[in-house]
């Protein structure tokens, strides 16, 4: 086998435009790629030891500490497959995506790190085998989920997603702008999905009469997207974000955020990724219309904001 002296893996985040939270249940979610955000993984061979760094640190692979587990346990799993456990090396991560915000840092991170060792040990890798490597990383770091976010990391188009049975490329049929607020509060996602699961079992009925709804809205919302009927879905993120917060899911930032950006004209507005925190969305007209509620959230607490037009 030949050995580069250096492997070098990409991707992009990922936006749930509708479904979070009911798509681990079996319901149909939409996603959508964002490709202004992502992580670059590069690894290099080294004589010292295994390490990993950000901007923020550089730590020893077996001492990276509880919130790392996902990507220390793919990482021995890659060296394993290519039978190389104690070979040395250097793993730098390179990220724009904000992490704990819902933009599916993990799953970006979980997928540059296996493109990375197969460019490395100059190896093949099939998307099923992207899909599986990146998906063993997310069910470490977020419990059991739903693989929409590592689907969509992986994808160029936006996805029409049922858990374990349909992956579907679509093209959204129609133009507008969504205008991304970070609440700058970390959201867990392995909290929310337990605060859902946990409601379930104690509330079944009315539980799962709001993830039904959920599922009902990105049916609805798959038809709008794909006939031009912006307005419709707007009204549909709506209710969207009040069956998400009656799941428990919100956050008083996200929810003042979602206000202030429907009375500045927003088509409507929810939260986005699993919640407790993190990021929301509203869905503009025209780039003038986006501008205005960009600034008005990050006037009213908005740690930061992106615009992303289709
Ligand atoms: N730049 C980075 N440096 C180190 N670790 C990172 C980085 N980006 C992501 N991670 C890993 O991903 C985890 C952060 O992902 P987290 O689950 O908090 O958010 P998320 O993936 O953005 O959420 P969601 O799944 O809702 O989209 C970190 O604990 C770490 O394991
Ligand atoms: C909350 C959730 O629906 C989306 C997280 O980005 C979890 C999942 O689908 O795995």
């Amino acid at each position: 086998m030949t050995i580069n002296k250096m492997g070098v893996g990409i991707a992009h985040s990922k936006l749930i435009l509708i479904g979070e939270h009911s798509v681990v249940y079996g319901q149909p979610a939409i996603a959508l790629p964002v490709t202004i955000l992502k992580t670059t993984v590069t690894i290099t061979s080294s004589k010292y030891g295994q390490y990993v760094e950000n901007n923020e640190f550089r730590r020893r692979l077996d001492l990276m500490g509880d919130e790392f587990e996902g990507i220390r346990q793919l990482i021995m799993r890659l060296l394993a497959k290519f039978h190389s456990s104690k070979m040395p090396f250097s793993l730098e991560i390179d990220s724009n995506i904000p992490q704990g915000r819902g933009l599916g840092a993990s799953a970006s991170l979980a997928t540059a790190i296996t493109r990375a060792f197969f460019d490395f040990f100059e190896a093949e890798l099939s998307q099923k085998d992207l899909l599986f490597y990146a998906n063993f990383s997310e069910n470490i770091t977020h419990g059991k989920s739903s693989g929409i976010d590592v689907a969509t990391v992986n994808s160029e188009h936006p996805l029409w997603f049922v858990k374990d049975r349909t992956i579907e490329p679509f093209e959204l049929n129609l133009h507008g702008f969504i205008v991304i607020g970070d609440t700058g509060v970390h959201g867990f996602t392995s909290q929310a999905i337990n605060i859902v699961r946990e409601k379930l079992a104690e509330e079944k009925e009315n539980t799962q009469a709001h993830l039904d709804k959920l599922g009902e809205l990105a049916t609805a919302s798959k038809a709008f997207l794909m006939t031009d009927k912006l307005k419709e879905f707007g009204k549909v993120m709506d209710r969207a974000h009040d069956a998400l917060t009656a799941l428990g899911v919100s956050h008083p930032r996200l929810d003042s955020l979602v206000e202030i950006a429907r009375n500045t004209g927003a088509l409507g507005a929810k939260l986005t990724g699993s919640g407790l925190g993190g990021v929301m969305v509203a869905l503009a007209e025209n780039e003038k219309d986006a501008i205005r509620i960009s600034q008005r959230l990050l006037k009213n607490g908005a740690k930061n904001t992106w615009i992303y037009s289709f």
